[in-house]
C-alpha cells in the first residue's frame, strides 16, 4: 500500500546510510520523502549533489521538502538564517537546494531561523534579509520558504506560530509560509486548534510526531484524526510529513490510519 504521508528521512531510517533511505522509504510504501540538509558542507561538490539527486530519483520517490544548511545540528545549531557571518554559507545552500528543487520537483524549503548568539544585535534584520533572498530564489521555481517554530532548543527564538508569522510578515514575500510541526507547537504549549484556526492560511507545510516524546502518532496525547481534519477544513491541501523518533523499526502502525 502507499502511505499518504511523506517520510522525513533525516530522523527516521537513521540506521541506514543516508543515500539508502529513499529506497527504504519507497520499499516501506512511501511515495514522498523530505530531508534536513543532507550534506556535510553548505556548498557540496556537484558530484555529491548528483549522488543525492540520483538516490531520490532512482528510488522513485518525490522529494517534497528540504531544509537549507542549518549548521552543526548534533552540536545544537538550529539554522543559519539569523547568524551573522554565516550569510555566504546560507546563500550557497539556498542555491544548491533550489537547484535540487528544480531537478526533483521540491517546492518546500525549510529555513531554520538560528539560535540567539550572546552579544549580537541585528539578528532579526539579518534573518529578514536572508529569508527575502531565499524567497526570491525559490520563487523562480514556484517554491515556498517556510519558517518553523521549534521546541527543545533554548536559544532558538521562534517557538510559537505567532512568532513565526511575525517573521513572515517582516519578510513580506508572497512565497513564505509557516511550517506547522504539530509536535514542536504542542510541546511549546500552543493550542493546536487555535493555531490552525488563526493561521491556517499561512501554513505551507505540516510535520507530525506525537507529544510528549516525539515518537510515532499514537504514542502520545495528540488527536491526529481531529488535527488533520481541522487542517483540511482550514484549507490546507499540502503534504504532511512524518518527522518522529521511532520506537519501532516498522510502519505497521500507520496502516490503520493511512
Ligand atoms: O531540529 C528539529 O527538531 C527540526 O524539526 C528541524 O527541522
Amino acid at each position: 500500500m502507499t502511505f499518504r504521508h511523506a517520510l522525513n528521512c533525516s530522523i527516521v531510517l537513521t540506521d541506514l546510510p543516508l543515500l539508502d533511505r529513499p529506497r527504504a522509504a519507497a520499499d516501506a510504501g512511501f511515495d514522498a520523502v523530505e530531508f534536513w540538509w543532507p550534506f556535510p558542507t553548505a556548498a557540496p561538490p556537484d558530484a555529491e549533489v548528483d549522488r543525492f539527486a540520483r538516490a531520490i530519483s532512482d528510488a522513485g520517490v518525490q522529494l517534497v521538502g528540504l531544509n537549507f544548511a542549518a549548521g552543526d545540528m548534533p552540536a545544537g545549531d538550529r539554522g543559519l538564517v539569523s547568524w551573522p557571518g554565516r550569510e555566504p554559507e546560507f546563500r550557497d545552500s539556498v542555491a544548491v537546494a533550489v537547484g535540487l528543487g528544480e531537478r526533483l520537483g521540491t517546492r518546500i524549503f525549510n529555513a531554520l531561523y538560528g539560535n540567539r548568539i550572546d552579544g549580537r544585535t541585528g539578528q532579526d534584520e539579518l534573518a529578514a534579509e536572508n529569508l527575502a533572498h531565499a524567497a526570491k530564489e525559490a520563487e523562480g521555481i514556484g517554491a515556498t520558504v517556510v519558517v518553523e517554530p521549534l521546541s527543545g532548543a533554548d536559544r532558538y527564538p521562534i517557538r510559537t506560530a505567532a512568532q513565526a508569522v511575525a517573521v513572515l510578515d517582516r519578510v513580506g514575500a508572497p512565497n513564505v509560509g509557516l511550517l506547522a510541526d504539530l509536535y514542536h507547537l504542542a510541546v511549546n504549549g500552543e493550542d493546536l486548534d487555535a493555531v490552525i484556526a488563526r493561521y491556517g492560511d499561512r501554513i505551507a507545510h505540516v510535520q507530525l510526531a506525537d507529544a510528549p516524546g516525539r515518537h510515532e502518532p499514537g504514542t502520545g496525547d495528540l488527536d491526529f484524526d481531529h488535527l488533520l481534519d481541522a487542517l483540511r477544513k482550514a484549507g490546507y491541501s499540502g503534504r504532511t510529513a512524518l518527522e518522529y523518533v521511532p520506537t519501532r523499526p516498522d510502519f505497521a502502525w500507520l496502516e490503520d490510519s493511512a
